[in-house]
């Protein structure tokens, strides 16, 4: 874990990962203002953030070079909040952020997936734990991997080891530090 940024949590509080991503608007800006809404949640203390990355915008039926690129972050929190309420929080924050859904895949100005929460497993109608496609996303698991080096998918294995399977691209996109004292390392 590269920051201890608030440890106050409770002893009762889980660690969830959540992935940031958008491409429509101003997209560092909409990021930013997320993570800022994110920390400011009742029960969610922050851990990490890694820097942001810029990814080509994958559709349905495959990377769409002609769409909007992404900007992609993941940021570890503690919480108290159980798995469903921070889902509805999340969801809330992407719709004070403009977020609508016409397409599935479509651009968006923000999207906040719940990747896991410590070792839950969950297959309900709403959420299911782990995300299941975060484990072939590069755009999940390098921001998630600046963010923790030792970061493990539960069912998958090492985050590091899934990243050097995906093939999609990742590059660096230079800007301030999400959270203040947040490693920013280089992604492949
Ligand atoms: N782990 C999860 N994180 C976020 N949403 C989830 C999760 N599991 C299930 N869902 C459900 O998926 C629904 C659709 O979410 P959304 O429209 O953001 O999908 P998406 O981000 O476009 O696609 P993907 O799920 O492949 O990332 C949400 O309303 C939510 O109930
Ligand atoms: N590059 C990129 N492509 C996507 C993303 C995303 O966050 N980044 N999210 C999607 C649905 O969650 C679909 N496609």
């Amino acid at each position: 874990m590269t920051l201890g940024h608030n440890r106050s949590a409770p002893d009762a509080a889980v660690r969830a990962v959540i992935a940031l991503g958008g491409n429509l608007g101003d997209r560092e800006a909409t990021l930013r203002s997320a993570v800022a809404s994110v920390a400011a949640l009742d029960g969610v203390w922050m851990l990490a953030a890694s820097g942001l990355v810029e990814t080509p915008a994958l559709k349905l039926d495959g990377v769409d070079y002609d769409a909007p690129s992404y900007l992609n972050a993941v940021l570890i929190v503690e919480t108290t909040l159980d798995p469903h309420a921070l889902l509805d929080a999340l969801a809330a924050i992407e719709s004070q952020h403009h977020r609508t859904r016409e397409v599935r895949w479509g651009d968006r100005t923000l999207d906040l997936d719940l990747i896991s929460v410590d070792d839950v497993i969950l297959d309900t109608p709403r959420l299911t734990l782990p995300h299941p496609r975060a484990h072939e996303r590069a755009f999940v698991l390098a921001p998630w991997l600046q963010a923790d080096a030792h970061a493990r998918l539960i069912g998958h294995g090492a985050v590091a080891d899934l990243l050097q399977q995906c093939t999609d691209r990742v590059s660096v996109y230079p800007a301030a530090r999400l959270l203040p004292g947040a490693s920013q390392g280089v992604t492949p």
